[in-house]
């Protein structure tokens, strides 16, 4: 008994003496902390981290709605780090200014992503990809409209078959993937890819491939990165398979390294990025991997916007009826375009209220602290800092927005499209980013959903499988960024 008394004793006295060393360390951290002046929302003390890291990872979003309303800079916890988040205009402006030597969009997503191990070492700092989009990839929209339609209608027959007369329910974001993985490959890399199984499997196998590896390889240190990329996920193997696809293409379109022919269906990324390469990077491993790399940029997020809009579609039915008769007006006038799209004034505000109520991540526009820096009020952010922006309650704010809980699927249209329209840039409304970094592919983007919705519009009847009408709730990933929820269906019937 008594020698039982005495080890308990001995376990207690440890405790005590664990938790007072952590009690010193972080006084002693919390004196050195350069980050100690700018307020905390959630647990402030740094021993509490692994703690503090999991409330993120859960509750993350409302921590972050917690400290917009409170200040316009805080800290959360997150990984055994801060991150700052701002809100304030003053700090908006100072992060849109700042140089890419001061904060880092790229090093920002190499470390979330670790890129350079999921797929090649320096990719986020080339901007060959980058320009393609902004230049010939955007002004080849309109042209390659015909083919973006027809591979929509293919997807959606796949799915649902030709004739359908019974309602039929799908997986709504496992739909939205198939649709939108379809269409961006048949953009991207043609007709003949885009109907490969094997080539769409790949390629959706590598967005997971680049989440989930990516948070693992983040786990270990820099120097047994390249070896945890090579031995447990790969890497390696999964861009020769790639290769294999793109290799007949290219061989197909050229020679030898002159410019690749962009005549009829030769005129896609594979022959754009290669035009736009210089020599030395003009190999079917290079294409390979930029190819990857836009096509995980363009699947995910339009899934999850087109995901949301079909949710939004079936919950607010009271919107189907203006949105039919504003896209059969138009269409009977201008056929099936890109401009009969863009003139879809009620579709595009139905979409960015989506993305304004449903869409947006809690922290937006992150960047990395490549050196100190310090905003215009004088608050220091040491190097190796992370920041964001508290996105997403900037859109549900109602000092900007009225009733901003509420769904109001018109609430922009007759507003400036020059700051309201979904594929402006505004600074109060940040869902595809501010500044030098701002999303090349959102004019894709925004074409491809519009259209999806348009023509399901057209031609099915939709609803919620929820007999209540209760819209599914969104879920979490790491507690911030907005996910639809995966396992909602919804329930379509072909119009007679
Ligand atoms: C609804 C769909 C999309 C959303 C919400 C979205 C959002 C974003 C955001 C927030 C950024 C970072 C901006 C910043 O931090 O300032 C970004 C960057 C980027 N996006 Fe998108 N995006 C979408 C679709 C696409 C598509 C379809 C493509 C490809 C064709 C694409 C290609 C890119 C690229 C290449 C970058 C990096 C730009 C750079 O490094 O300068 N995105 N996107």
């Amino acid at each position: 008994m008594l020698s039982q008394d005495k080890s308990l004793v001995s376990v207690y006295s440890v405790a005590l003496l664990f938790f007072s060393a952590l009690c010193v360390k972080s006084i002693l951290r919390k004196r050195r902390d350069p980050l100690e002046k700018i307020p905390t929302v959630g647990p402030s003390r740094l021993w509490l981290h692994p703690l503090a890291s999991l409330g993120t990872f859960f509750h993350g979003h409302q921590m972050i709605q917690e400290g917009y309303y409170r200040y316009p800079i805080f800290k959360i916890t997150r990984c055994f780090s801060w991150l700052v988040v701002v809100s304030g205009q003053e700090y908006l402006e100072d992060l849109r200014k700042a140089s890419a030597e001061q904060l880092s969009f790229p090093e920002a997503l190499n470390k979330a992503g670790q890129f350079d191990h999921t797929i090649s070492p320096g990719l986020v700092h080339d901007v060959i990809h980058i320009n393609a989009v902004r230049g010939v990839m955007n002004r080849n929209i309109a042209t390659r409209f015909p083919e973006l339609l027809d591979e929509m209608d293919q997807a959606m027959d796949d799915l649902l078959g030709k004739a359908t007369e019974a309602w039929v329910s799908i997986p709504c974001y496992k739909s939205a993937v198939h649709i939108i993985s379809r269409v961006g490959a048949r953009f991207f890399v043609g007709a003949k890819l885009s109907a490969t199984r094997r080539f769409m499997d790949i390629m959706l196998c590598y967005g997971i491939h680049i989440i989930k590896g990516g948070f693992v390889i983040s786990l270990f240190p820099e120097w047994l990165k390249p070896l945890v990329a090579h031995a447990i996920f790969n890497t390696e193997g999964k861009i020769r398979e790639v290769e294999d696809f793109i290799r007949p293409i290219i061989t197909e379109r050229c020679e030898d390294n002159s410019d690749l022919r962009t005549d009829g269906d030769a005129n896609d990324m594979i022959s754009w990025l290669w035009n736009a390469s210089p020599q030395e990077q003009r190999t079917v491993r290079d294409i390979a991997i930029r190819v990857i790399y836009l096509a995980v940029a363009a699947t995910h997020n339009s899934s999850s916007l087109l995901t949301h809009v079909l949710l939004n579609l079936a919950t607010y039915n009271t919107y189907v009826e203006p949105l039919r008769e504003e896209i059969s007006t138009i269409v009977q006038a201008d056929g099936w375009t890109k401009e009969a799209v863009d003139k879809m004034r009620k579709l595009d505000s139905f979409v960015k209220e989506t993305q304004r109520l449903h869409g947006g991540d809690a922290a937006m526009i992150i960047r990395l602290a490549m050196s100190d820096f310090t905003f215009s009020d004088g608050t220091f952010i040491p190097k190796g800092s992370s920041l964001a922006v508290s996105g997403r309650a900037m859109n549900q704010d109602e000092r900007c927005h009225t009733d901003p809980l509420e769904f109001q699927g018109f609430r922009f249209v007759g507003k400036d499209p020059l700051k309201w329209q979904t594929t402006a840039l505004n600074s109060e409304f940040m869902t595809f980013g501010v500044g030098r970094h701002a999303c090349p592919g959102r004019f894709f983007a925004i074409t491809e959903v519009k259209l999806i919705a348009a023509r399901i519009l057209l031609d099915y009847e939709i609803k919620l499988t929820d007999k209540q009408g209760q819209r599914p709730d969104n879920s979490w990933l790491a507690g911030i960024f907005a996910a639809p929820n995966k396992k909602a269906h919804i329930l379509l019937k072909r119009r007679v």
